[in-house]
């Protein structure tokens, strides 16, 4: 039997940590062969509603799960801990833009930014969640100096999986036929999901859509999925965000097929001439717990305009909170 690893989920008595601790104990994040203790955060007034989750993750007897945790303390819940879902946030309601909760989230992060650096094992990897997740990662990594920054990423894989699903079920294909999805930028409605390098069956998606349904369709319903869901649930997505997580690290950790590569935000290195300092998504490949910007990808005029929108985006949410980058 492997050594546990530590994984430390925020929020954890939230929506979207009642969807995926299970999942993680289930071994469906690191493989099942490979036991987890839960180091659990969650703010005080929400201790006991977590206890009862524990509860129930005892309840289902899980043989993969080495241990549970709980804190309200950041430095004990990320004490030694290989892996940091940082999900604990205040969610958007309907009207709202995910980078109006960039005030009421930022706090949170600086002070988790530094809990990490203090207590986290050096080869940690870090998830940002919370919203909005790619200017909440840049403080974070920029508040852990002490670890490599490449350990810092951001949650842009629910998108890229909405791109898949609307494709294939454009395209007729199942998701399973279909490669090379691009998610570019800021998990917000300005992203670009990108279909220009994608294949349905071996073939070019470009050619198989009109350029109408990308344009009027495709991308604002990616763009849009999470206002559409909130105003359908009358509360933000969860369990297709737990899943996405899910997927996100088992990809980070356990590698992309061959053929194909993932969404994840990073800190830009200026590839594709996107400005560095930034958590921006790029399409990557992951092979033995790192990834790689896939370059050398033609970016059209098009793509192009995109890009520097969502980029645009960013710099401007980096802008507002630069007091808290140290
Ligand atoms: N990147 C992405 O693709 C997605 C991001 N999200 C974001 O994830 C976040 C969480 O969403 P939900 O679980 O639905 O929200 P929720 O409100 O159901 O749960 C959030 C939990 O975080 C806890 N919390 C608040 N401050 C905390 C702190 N300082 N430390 C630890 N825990 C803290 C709350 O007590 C609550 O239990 C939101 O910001 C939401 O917008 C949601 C879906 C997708
Ligand atoms: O839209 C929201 O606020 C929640 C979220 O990030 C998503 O569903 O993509």
């Amino acid at each position: 039997m492997k050594a546990p690893v530590r994984v430390a989920v925020t929020g954890a008595a939230g929506q979207i940590g009642y969807s995926l601790l299970f999942r993680i104990a289930a071994g469906e994040m690191f493989g099942k062969d490979q036991p987890v203790i839960l180091q659990l955060l969650e703010i005080t007034p929400a201790l006991e509603v977590l206890e009862g989750v524990v509860m129930e993750l005892e309840d289902c007897a899980f043989p993969l799960l080495a241990g549970v945790t709980t804190s309200d303390q950041a430095k004990i819940a990320f004490r030694d801990a290989h892996f940091i879902l940082l999900i604990g946030a205040k969610p958007r309601g309907p009207g709202m833009e995910r980078r109006d909760l960039l005030e009421a989230n930022a706090a949170i992060f600086s002070q988790q930014g530094k809990a990490i650096d203090a207590m986290a094992s050096r080869s940690v990897r870090v998830l940002v969640v919370g919203n909005p997740a790619n200017t909440n990662a840049l403080i974070v990594q920029r508040n852990a100096p002490t670890i490599a920054p490449r350990r810092f990423t951001a949650m842009t894989r629910l998108d890229h999986n909405r791109a898949l699903a609307q494709l294939a079920s454009k395209t007729g294909a199942r998701v399973n036929e279909l490669r090379q999805m691009i998610i570019w930028g800021n998990h917000s409605s300005t992203q670009y999901p990108d279909i220009s390098q994608a294949t349905v069956k071996g073939r070019r998606a470009n050619g198989l859509v009109d350029r109408q349904w990308l344009t009027q369709d495709f991308i604002p319903t990616v763009q849009q999925r999470g206002a559409a869901i909130i105003r359908a649930r009358g509360q933000s997505s969860a369990a297709s965000a737990a899943n996405a997580i899910i997927d996100h690290m088992r990809s980070w950790i356990l590698g992309t097929p061959e053929d194909d590569w993932v969404s994840m935000a990073i800190l830009s290195d200026g590839s594709y001439g996107i400005a560095e300092g930034l958590f921006f998504s790029f399409p990557c490949r992951c092979s033995a717990g790192n990834y790689q910007v896939v370059e050398g990808l033609e970016i059209d005029e098009f793509s192009r305009t995109r890009m520097l929108a969502t980029e645009q985006e960013l710099a401007e949410e980096r802008g507002a909170i630069k007091h808290l980058l140290p």
